[in-house]
């Protein structure tokens, strides 16, 4: 990756580089019958950015649930600098974890700046009488504040937008100020849920150059997503949850080299699915019947009517089962 390390500064949260900084330990979540995540072991390091992958349904948003304090789970330790989490999310969020959520959050009335500001809450120590008062303290910690907020906001790419309604940016620029927000409580973990669906590929990018950008600054990375291109290209590590359990982890190049996972995204080969010497049986007496016959004209060749067209379609299928992802959200659209 290009990102210039030498240049940045570290952040407010950030921790010793390549010490543990995350360590969830036999994770189980359970609603009354169904068991969403099961005993998933995690780590994350400083300096590192984990990637968590699996099919819709495998459990990753309850299990970041879980870390933030969302849910308690049903069994298992969440560990953040060595500290038993506590079970409440803002006090989650003081410890040092912030996250953005699959679905934005922001504060759509609000400018971009007072979304940012919010952020800070947990960093702030004027409190309630302070606040009514407003006197000097309050005032300091106000422009403090300000000041941060606006670090942040330069930091994303959102300087120029402050004064602007939330509401009014567009959709890429929603999910940086989201980030900016979550960054505002100073985290040395940041948590993101899917931070480039409904991106165009150039914002994508945007978001792999920021997360790097956040990598560099001692902050900690663990993200859900489900395009692959961003997964691999980005993470140290990857672990991959399915039905609740986690099926590997390793580097992107082991995680994409696993059977196991693919069998897991594309599903299994179904039961008496033909072999390969019956698949080579029928290929020879097909082979055998255009010798006897040149001329005639294949059925599937006939039914598509033309040579092209059975390729193309099989190019699309076959673009699809490498990148299960886009198919999902394709259907998501035809759906809307
Ligand atoms: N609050 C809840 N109550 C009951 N079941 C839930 C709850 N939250 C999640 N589940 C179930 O737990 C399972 C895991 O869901 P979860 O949203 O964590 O999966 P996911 O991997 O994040 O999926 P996606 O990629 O589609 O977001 C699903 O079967 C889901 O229906």
């Amino acid at each position: 990756m290009t990102t210039d390390t030498t240049t940045k500064d570290t952040a407010p949260g950030a921790t010793d580089p390549g010490r543990t900084v995350l360590d969830a330990r036999g994770v189980t979540m359970r609603f009354g019958g169904l068991t969403a995540v099961r005993g998933v072991d995690l780590t994350v390091n400083s300096g590192e950015i984990v990637g968590l992958i699996g099919p819709n349904g495998a459990g990753k948003t309850t299990f970041f649930n879980c870390l933030t304090g969302l849910y308690i789970p049903t069994e298992g330790e969440v560990r953040f600098k060595d500290k038993v989490l506590p079970p409440k999310s803002f006090k989650v969020t003081a410890a040092g974890i912030a996250r953005t959520f699959q679905n934005i959050r922001l504060f759509a009335n609000m400018t971009v700046l007072e979304n940012v500001l919010v952020g800070r809450h947990t960093r702030t120590k004027e409190g309630f009488w302070s606040a009514v008062l407003r006197g000097p303290g309050f005032h300091r910690a106000e422009a403090t504040s300000r000041e941060r907020a606006m670090e942040l906001l330069e930091f994303v790419g959102l300087a120029a937008k402050a004064d602007h309604v939330a509401r009014n940016l567009p959709y890429g620029e929603q999910r940086k100020l989201e980030i900016a927000r979550a960054l505002a409580s100073e985290p040395g973990l940041l948590l993101l849920d899917e931070p480039t669906a409904g991106m165009n590929p150039q914002e994508t990018r945007a978001t792999e150059e920021l997360v790097l950008a956040i990598r560099d600054k001692g902050i900690a990375v663990l993200v859900i997503e489900h395009d692959m291109r961003f997964i691999f290209n980005l993470c140290d590590r990857v672990a991959v949850l399915v039905q609740g359990e986690k099926l590997v982890e390793g580097d992107p190049a082991t995680v994409q080299g696993d059977d196991r996972v693919v069998a897991a995204y594309l599903g299994e080969p179904f039961e008496n699915a033909p072999g390969a010497e019956e698949v080579a049986e029928v290929e020879a007496a097909e082979a055998h019947a255009h010798a006897a016959d040149p001329d005639a004209v294949d059925g599937a060749d006939a039914a598509d009517g033309a040579d092209s067209a059975p390729s193309e379609t099989s190019g699309v299928d076959e673009a699809r089962q490498e990148n299960p992802d886009e198919a999902r959200r394709e259907n998501e659209e035809n759906d809307r």
